[in-house]
């Protein structure tokens, strides 16, 4: 399988929602789009699923127009709507009769897709009574029907409480490994547990592309942090006389010694301490910054 989007651009009058937005994904990949409120995460999935045109730019599903390969994408709303008086079962029953699929395929699938998300208890049960979890795990189910190539979930559990937000996650965890997934997300946290790479988009435009460990290591500092009590501060001015050592700054509970050669420095640093007899609290090499951390930097104009 592979997903190609092409240069979208889409405007909403003077806005410009999407801005010429390139991306690819392939079978089995997990992929976070990460962006702030109001990036156009929506939009550019609203587009993958066909249900908004783009004013520029294509979609292909393995080289053909997404239009003719509406039934290899299952697509999760940001809030589905659902009947509150039919049951989960009567729920899917009509959705998957909306799609065209028979309904002696549905009797026989339906059963195991609320297996799948964990609501075959709640088969009778009526959609109107269901939690936020519960009815995204059904959304979920929906937009598995059918038995689509890749599926695209926006938001999913951004709404959710910390409870609905585990289950979802938790189910999201177990399609991953035979469904190829795109996620939409604000909360980087959600996407860092199930995704393995991230594209940003901020004011509609892509600004990073990359794995989880590409952006950690990208991101690693030439630095190392210590800690040390208070009467050891003096030993700090020593420090910060030797050439190696660019600058010091104060960080968290302790210190940031930027170096030019971590490893290598890290060691003469530590020696040097324990000769003066410094009690490290923390000694640590390449201080990572958090994914979170990396997102906002990305995202926050300063
Ligand atoms: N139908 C519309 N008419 C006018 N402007 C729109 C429309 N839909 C979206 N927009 C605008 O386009 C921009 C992108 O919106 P979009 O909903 O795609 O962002 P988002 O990243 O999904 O945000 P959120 O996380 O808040 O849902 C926003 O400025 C939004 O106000």
């Amino acid at each position: 399988m592979r997903l190609e989007i092409n240069n979208i651009t889409k405007r909403f009058k003077h806005k410009t929602a999407v801005h010429h937005f390139s991306m690819e994904m392939y079978s089995n990949e997990c992929v976070g789009l990460i962006g702030p409120n109001g990036a156009g995460k929506s939009t550019l999935i609203q587009i993958i699923a066909d249900i908004l045109n783009a004013d520029e730019g294509n979609i292909l599903l393995d080289g053909k127009k997404i239009s003719t390969k509406k039934n290899q994408i299952g697509y999760l709303p940001q809030y589905p709507n659902f009947f509150s008086w039919m049951t989960a079962y009567e729920t899917l029953l009509f959705m998957g009769t909306l799609s065209g699929i028979a309904k002696n395929i549905l009797q026989q699938d339906i059963p195991l897709i609320l297996e799948k998300v964990g609501l075959a208890n709640e088969s009778q049960t009526k959609v109107g009574i269901f939690s936020g979890g519960m009815k995204q795990r059904l959304g979920i189910a929906q937009a598995l029907l059918h038995k689509p190539t890749i599926i695209i979930m926006d938001e999913p559990v951004s709404a959710l409480d910390p409870i609905g937000r585990r289950e979802v996650l938790n189910l999201m965890k177990e399609i991953k490994k035979d469904t190829t997934i795109l996620l939409s997300t604000h909360i980087l946290g959600d996407a860092e547990e199930i995704c393995e790479r991230f594209v940003v988009i901020k004011n509609g435009q892509k600004i990073e592309d990359a794995t989880k460990s590409d952006l950690l290591n990208r991101n690693q500092e030439s630095a190392i942090y210590i800690a040390i009590p208070k009467e050891n501060f003096k030993w700090l001015q020593k420090v910060d006389q030797f050439p190696y050592v660019k600058k010091i700054v104060s960080y968290e509970d302790g210190f940031k010694i930027f170096v030019n050669e971590p490893e290598v420095n890290a060691s003469q640093l530590l020696q040097f301490g324990l000769d003066e007899k410094v009690c490290f609290t923390k000694f640590e090499i390449g201080i990572k910054e958090s994914l979170e951390e990396i997102f906002l930097s990305l995202v926050v104009d300063v």
